[in-house]
């Protein structure tokens, strides 16, 4: 259990969060396929990303690590030997997914497993097009435990079912080791972090449209990664300033990849006073600063194509829409209840014990608007994003926030309750 009993006078200051968590395990992943040395600035040192780290360590790739540091040495992925047990993914959905693609490549036999969450999250959606490529995959009726027996995998082309990044990583990382071409074909953009790096190692991928085709077999060469900020982290900060009076903040150094900042596209058509700018580019990635200020907001909706731009900062746009003026209904999220707990049934229970009038209806949830919150405690179904929102909806509740579980934060951002602390105060 943790309390939170955050000062409510709004957030300010110059806010710099955590490398991103996405662009972390991939830069891992690449580096390990690839030949010779990569160095990895601002990686995010939490237990996901570590998750990643530990499973390429145990196929014989050499990593050192120094906080936010890394140093990776590969003789490439022909090279990676069977690990002597089997790999521990923990509560990492995107380590699992993208690493049954890379072990889809490689001729051993590997045995995944993972904590009780994880042990629950849907797996047919990686087993199936990675077996339509030859890879030999036994599991739980498709969850973990899984073991996979890849090698001389066939291209294929493939329409993804669902909107996932992990899903199309895991294709195209196959795909990397296939020879031939193999195409994923989008139905709505999702995160392109793997496709953004790949040139960055001296790998070719080629995107047409909705059509994204890597040939294979590649050879990837050691390079320098500088990671930006998490824009998924960075939204907690900018959820707390549009909702909290008197805040105003300015974020360093964030991602800006489009397909990742869907929230601010919201919040803009909702009337937030939220500006971006982007200062630099690393590799392929835009990267710049967010200012943002306390908002007068109005009701929305979400659209279907831009879900996946936000699909982890849904909990925090609900937690928005209980302060925008008119009701809203958040639709096209079933996603939600197959990530780190049941998203959808973790936000209704959230925002209904803060006293917010929400229901949870088909496709999505209703919001009322204009509500004043009151503090209770939280379940957060050990899942890191609820007990963040739970922790922001905290800077306007009458009375403190408990959260049944605090821990589950060093997820993805360790330093979560000390940053809250400090920029609201
Ligand atoms: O590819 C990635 O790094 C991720 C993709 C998303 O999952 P899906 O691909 O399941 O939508 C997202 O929810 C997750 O936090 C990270
Ligand atoms: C869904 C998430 O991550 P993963 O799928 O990697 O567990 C998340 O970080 O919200």
């Amino acid at each position: 259990m943790k309390t939170i009993t955050a000062n409510q006078k709004g957030l300010k200051g110059d806010i710099r969060v955590p490398g991103d968590k996405s662009i972390s395990h991939r830069s891992i992943m690449l580096a390990s396929l690839a030949n010779g040395q990569t160095r990895i600035n601002n990686f995010l040192n939490s237990e996901d990303s570590m998750r990643t780290v530990e499973a390429f360590k145990a196929l014989g790739v050499k990593i050192e690590m120094d906080h936010t540091s890394v140093l990776v040495q590969s003789a490439g992925w022909q090279r990676f030997k069977a690990p002597q047990n089997h790999l521990y993914m923990g509560n990492s959905g995107t380590t699992l997914r993208l690493i049954s693609g890379i072990l889809s490549g490689l001729p051993f036999e590997t045995k995944l497993t993972g904590d009780e969450s994880l042990s629950k999250r849907p797996m047919k959606r990686v087993i199936r097009p990675l077996k339509e490529m030859g890879s030999t995959i036994e599991s739980n009726d498709d969850m973990l435990p899984i073991t996979i027996r890849g090698g001389g995998l066939t291209p294929i082309e493939y329409h993804l079912p669902v909107d996932s990044a992990q899903v199309k990583s895991a294709i195209l990382l196959a795909g990397l080791m296939t020879t031939g071409k193999t195409t994923v074909i989008e139905r709505h953009p999702t995160r392109d972090h793997t496709e953004r790096m790949l040139p960055l190692f001296n790998g070719n991928i080629d995107k047409d449209s909705n059509h994204i085709s890597i040939d294979g077999p590649q050879k990837l060469v050691g390079t320098t990664i500088n990671i930006p900020g998490d824009i998924s982290s960075a939204s907690f900060w900018i959820t707390g300033a549009v909702i909290t009076p008197n805040s105003h903040i300015v974020l360093r150094n964030v991602g800006l990849n489009p397909t990742r900042t869907g929230l601010i596209s919201v919040l803009k058509r909702m009337g937030a006073n939220i500006r971006t700018e982007i200062t630099r580019y690393e590799g392929e990635e835009p990267v710049g600063d967010i200012y943002v200020q306390y908002s007068k907001l109005y009701r929305t909706e979400l659209y279907q194509e831009e879900v996946a731009s936000l699909i982890d900062e849904v909990p925090l746009l609900a937690l928005i829409a209980t302060q925008s003026e008119g009701n809203m209904y958040i639709n096209h999220i079933e996603e939600l209840k197959y990530k780190e707990s049941n998203r959808v049934k973790a936000i209704v229970d959230m925002l209904k014990a803060l006293n917010a009038n929400v229901e949870e209806v088909e496709d999505g949830i209703f919001i009322e608007g204009k509500s004043r919150l009151q503090g209770n405690y939280i379940n957060t179904y050990h899942d890191h994003r609820v007990a963040m929102v739970a922790s922001i909806a905290s800077l306007i509740t009458d009375g403190a926030v408990t959260l049944s579980d605090g821990d589950c934060v060093n997820i993805s951002y360790p330093s979560f309750y000390k940053e809250l602390y400090r920029y609201s105060n």
